[in-house]
């Protein structure tokens, strides 16, 4: 488990998106106050969706947002089962974050390419000021999958055998995910309390290899994880 993390225990998936929403708001307004723009890097799942859900109903400096994915699934682009597809439904047509600062892994390209031109991206982009992450049940991150081998070095990997559908995915590596001033895991449902129990005592999971330089937050729900 990395060192420099702040657990907060709060007893429902709600509870836990709420909190996330706030802090997500406050990283916001501090980044465009000091930096003129809020880089943030948006997960797939559940969890960040009621997240997305809460902050359409913030009155957010919109305009100054500029939207990355952590990971893609290699689907058609209007496949209901990719993140973009979630994050546009639920946040992105509700909001008015200009078209231009949303950028979509061209997942429907395959792995390969896909990957190759999101690499300019992420290397356009420097380090993020906030990264949103799940966790699936095998302690997977972004679609960083246990057993998996990437170049540690790559900012973005093409991503084979997914053991969770779609084989084949893009997801920002270890590296880029961990390049970021805030970095939140949004942890909910009695399905991942295996996969934090093996984290929180150590195990080599993807999740525990996303190390940035200052603390990570970690909103968990009661049903994955009582203290
Ligand atoms: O496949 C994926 O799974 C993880 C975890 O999702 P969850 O629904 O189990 O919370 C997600 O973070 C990732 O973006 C997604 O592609």
């Amino acid at each position: 488990m990395q060192n420099n993390s702040r657990w907060h225990y709060l007893e429902t998936a709600e509870q836990v998106a709420e909190a996330a929403c706030q802090q997500i708001l406050n990283a916001a307004t501090s980044a465009i106050s000091e930096r003129g723009k809020f880089k943030l890097v948006l997960a797939g799942g559940g969890t960040p969706e009621k997240v997305y859900r809460l902050l359409t109903e913030s009155n957010a400096d919109w305009a100054n947002w500029h939207i990355y994915y952590g990971d893609e699934r290699c689907l058609p682009a209007d496949h209901q089962d990719r993140n973009s597809l979630m994050a546009s439904r639920v946040l992105l047509d509700n909001v008015a974050i200009p078209a231009n600062q949303v950028f979509t892994i061209p997942a429907e390209r395959g792995p390969e390419q896909a990957a190759e031109s999101y690499r300019l991206t992420v290397a356009e982009a420097g380090a993020f000021d906030m990264v949103l992450l799940g966790m699936g049940e095998d302690g997977h991150t972004a679609s960083l999958f246990p057993g998996h081998q990437h170049q540690q070095d790559e900012l973005v990997h093409a991503v084979y055998n997914s053991p969770k559908p779609p084989p084949e995915r893009v997801s920002i590596s270890a590296k880029a995910l961990s390049n970021t001033r805030e970095l939140i895991f949004l942890i909910t449902g009695a399905n991942k309390q295996e996969a934090v129990n093996l984290w929180r005592s150590g195990s080599d999971l993807p999740v525990a290899t996303i190390e940035p330089e200052n603390p990570i937050d970690i909103y968990i729900d009661s049903d994955a994880f009582k203290p």
